[in-house]
C-alpha cells in the first residue's frame, strides 16, 4: 500500500461512564445511528478525503468487545473496502489506546490526527484546518476555544483559592494533529498519563500551537451532551422517554413479619425472600431498571451479596433511584399492582404511594387484585406484583 500523508486515528474504545449507558459510548445510538458512525462521516467528509487527491488512512480504535459491531461501522461509512481502513482493539485508557491505533498508521505517514469518537459532531472542516495548520507549522496543532465561564481554584473542602485569569486558557479538542515520527517517538517516551495527545507531545519537547475549535466539536460525555447533540441533529425536542415492566412472586412465609412497600404489616404472613421479601418494591426496582436499560434486581443486587440479604426494599429503591438517575434518567411515575388475596392494601394505599412517592421523587400509584381463586396467588400461597415505570432522559 503506498504510504498514505494524512492518517486520522479515531479513539472508541471508552466505556462512556459519565453516560452510563450499557453499550461502550461510542456505540450509543445519536440520531439512529451510532456516535462512531456521525463522527466517521466527519472524517470522511474531510477535503482531503478517501476519494480525494491525496489519500487518507483511517484507524478506529474499538473495545474488544464491539470490533465486529465496529467494522460494521466503519465499512458502512467508508461506502467501499479499502485497505487503507483498520479497526483495531483500545486499551484501558485513551492513551493506550491511542498508542494501539498509533501502531497500526502506516510508516511514512506525515500528518496523523487524533479524534474522539465521542466528538461526534465535529465538522469535517476542523480536521482540513488542523491537518493545514500541522503542515505549515510541523508541530502540534489542537483545536481551542476561549473559556466561557469565570474558572476558580478550589480546595478539596470547596473553598475558593484563587480566581484563575481565564484570558490565558483555552478549553481543548479533537482532532488534534502531529508529525507522525514525533508523536511516535512522544509515545514511546511517555512514561505518565496525561488527558490530550497535546500534553504528551508537548512533554516531549515539541511546540504545539492552537486553532480555532468549534462549538459543534463538544465532547458528548454526559446525557445533557447527548440529548444536545439529538437536538442539533433535528431530532425532536420532545423528551425521549422510556417505559420498564418488573414483575415479582414471592410465597408466603408464616415465619417472617411482613414487610411489603416498605411498611411493615403487624399481623399479617410474611414473604420469603434473601431480602425482606417486599414484593411490591422489588416489582418497581425492576420496571424503573428494565426502563432505564439498566437489567434487573437479580443482576444488580443478587443474592450472593451479603450486604443485601434480610435488607429492606427501601435499600433497593434508594439505591436503584441512584443508578437511574446516574444513567441519566428522571422518573416520570411508576405505577405498580398487587395480586393477593390478602393483606388488604385500602388502608394503607396511600401512605404506601407517599413513602414510595418521596424516595423516587415522583408519583408512584398503588393498586391490588385478586386472582379471583385461580392459581398461587388465588389459593393464597404468596404474593404477585407487577409494576410499570416511565422515565425520561435528563
Ligand atoms: N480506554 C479508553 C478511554 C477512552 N477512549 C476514547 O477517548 C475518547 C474521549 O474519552 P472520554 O470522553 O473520556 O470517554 P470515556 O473514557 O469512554 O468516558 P468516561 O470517562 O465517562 O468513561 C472517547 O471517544 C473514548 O471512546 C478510548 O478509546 N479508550
Ligand atoms: C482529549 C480530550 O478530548 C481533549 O479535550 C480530553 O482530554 C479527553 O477526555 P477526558 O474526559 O479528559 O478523558
Amino acid at each position: 500500500m503506498q504510504s498514505p500523508s494524512v492518517a486520522v486515528v479515531v479513539v472508541a474504545a471508552g466505556s462512556g461512564a459519565r453516560l452510563g449507558r450499557a453499550e461502550p459510548k461510542a456505540f450509543v445510538p445519536l440520531a439512529g445511528r451510532p456516535l462512531l458512525a456521525h463522527a466517521l462521516d466527519s472524517v470522511f467528509g474531510m477535503g482531503e478525503g478517501l476519494d480525494g487527491g491525496r489519500s487518507v488512512q483511517l484507524v478506529v480504535v474499538a473495545p474488544a468487545s464491539r470490533l465486529d459491531e465496529a467494522r460494521a461501522i466503519v465499512e458502512d461509512a467508508a461506502g467501499v473496502a479499502s485497505d487503507r481502513v483498520s479497526v483495531v482493539v483500545g486499551g484501558a485508557t485513551r492513551q493506550l489506546s491511542v498508542a494501539a491505533g498509533l501502531a497500526a498508521v502506516a510508516p511514512g505517514t506525515g500528518t496523523v490526527l487524533i479524534h474522539d469518537a465521542a466528538r461526534a459532531l465535529t465538522p469535517s472542516a476542523l480536521f482540513d484546518a488542523v491537518v493545514a495548520a500541522v503542515e505549515s507549522t510541523a508541530g502540534g496543532v489542537i483545536p481551542g476555544l476561549p473559556v466561557a465561564d469565570t474558572i476558580k481554584r478550589v480546595d478539596a473542602s470547596g473553598a475558593v483559592l484563587q480566581t484563575v485569569d481565564r484570558s490565558e486558557l483555552a478549553a481543548v479538542q479533537t482532532p488534534q494533529g502531529f508529525p507522525l515520527p514525533e508523536l511516535l517517538a512522544a509515545y514511546e517516551a511517555a512514561t505518565e498519563e496525561f488527558t490530550d495527545d497535546a500534553a504528551l507531545f508537548a512533554a516531549a519537547g515539541h511546540p504545539v500551537s492552537t486553532v480555532e475549535g468549534d462549538a459543534l466539536a463538544f465532547k458528548v460525555t454526559t446525557s445533557w451532551d447527548l440529548r444536545r447533540a439529538e437536538q442539533l441533529l433535528g431530532g425532536s425536542a420532545q423528551p425521549t422517554l422510556r417505559t420498564g415492566i418488573g414483575v415479582d412472586v414471592h410465597a408466603f412465609d408464616d415465619a417472617s413479619p411482613l414487610w411489603l412497600g416498605g411498611l411493615y404489616w403487624p399481623d399479617e404472613p410474611g414473604l420469603s425472600g434473601h431480602s425482606d421479601g417486599d414484593v411490591l418494591s422489588h416489582a418497581v426496582c425492576d420496571a424503573l431498571l428494565s426502563a432505564a436499560g439498566l437489567g434487573d434486581i437479580g443482576g444488580r443486587f443478587g443474592t450472593s451479596d451479603d450486604r443485601f440479604a434480610g435488607a429492606h426494599g427501601d435499600v433497593f429503591l434508594s439505591e436503584t433511584a441512584r443508578l437511574v438517575a446516574g444513567a441519566g434518567f428522571t422518573v416520570v411515575n411508576v405505577a405498580v399492582q398487587l395480586v393477593a388475596n390478602h393483606p388488604k392494601l385500602a388502608a394503607r394505599r396511600v401512605e404506601i404511594e407517599q413513602r414510595l412517592g418521596a424516595l423516587l421523587g415522583a408519583p408512584v400509584s398503588v393498586s391490588a387484585t385478586t386472582a379471583d381463586g385461580l392459581g398461587f396467588t388465588g389459593r393464597g400461597e404468596g404474593i404477585t406484583a407487577i409494576a410499570t415505570a416511565l422515565l425520561q432522559a435528563s
